[in-house]
């Protein structure tokens, strides 16, 4: 059965290239800004918009991944101030990054949402602006990846690392290996990713 990753994230890639099974890349088309402000409703829904927008068949995974704080709601930061000022607000802070998952396949819709809290050092302007300025963190969700350089803002975590990097893929891979979406065999004979469709 195709596996299709409806993604545009290189981390999001990454992480499912771990699993060695063979999956295709298709890039969602949809327009992310929809009015939800509860941030669990959100990452849920905008993951099931991205996988519904795929057309071809076959068992389809999207996500969406935001950090939230006091209330508020962090995407990608539009620019380098934005940027800074969401990382000045982290600091010192727990926050919670929400991801959202939907897998669908022939008879069923599987959305949830897994949250991990993460906890930021107290960061200096100084470190802020080397972070901002090495990392250009424009591309991911609270201005940090925390997979990379971002390793250096972090204290601590709790809950699933990758979910904060983008795809909580511990709770995606019971789902298909007790569908028997991935079994023995496919976990076996396929080389890992049939190169991407974008
Ligand atoms: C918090 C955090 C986010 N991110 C990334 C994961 C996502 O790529 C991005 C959140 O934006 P998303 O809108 O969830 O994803 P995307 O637009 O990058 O890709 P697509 O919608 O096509 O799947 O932030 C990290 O890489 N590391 C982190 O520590």
């Amino acid at each position: 059965m195709n596996l299709i990753l409806a993604t545009t994230s290189p981390r999001r890639i990454d992480i499912f290239k771990m699993l060695n099974i063979t999956f295709k890349v298709i890039p969602p088309n949809i327009n992310e800004n929809i009015n939800e402000k509860n941030p669990e409703e959100l990452v849920k829904k905008l993951s099931l918009i991205k996988a519904k927008s795929i057309k071809e068949k076959g068992i389809i995974i999207a996500a969406d991944t935001i950090v939230y704080f006091n209330g508020k709601i962090f995407g990608k930061p539009k620019d380098y101030d934005e940027a800074y000022n969401m990382l000045k607000t982290l600091s010192a802070n727990w926050h919670t990054v929400y991801t959202g998952v939907t897998i669908l396949t022939e008879n069923e819709t599987i959305t949830f949402c897994e949250k991990t809290n993460v906890k930021f050092k107290p960061l200096t302007d100084e470190l802020i602006k080397y972070y901002i300025n090495t990392s250009k963190p424009f591309d991911k969700a609270g201005a940090y990846g925390i997979q990379e350089l971002g390793a250096i803002l972090v204290e601590k975590i709790e809950g699933d690392f990758y979910n904060v990097m983008g795809f909580p893929i511990s709770k995606v891979w019971d789902i298909l290996w007790d569908r028997g979406i991935i079994n023995a065999s496919t976990g076996k004979t396929s080389g890992g990713w049939c190169g991407k469709t974008f």
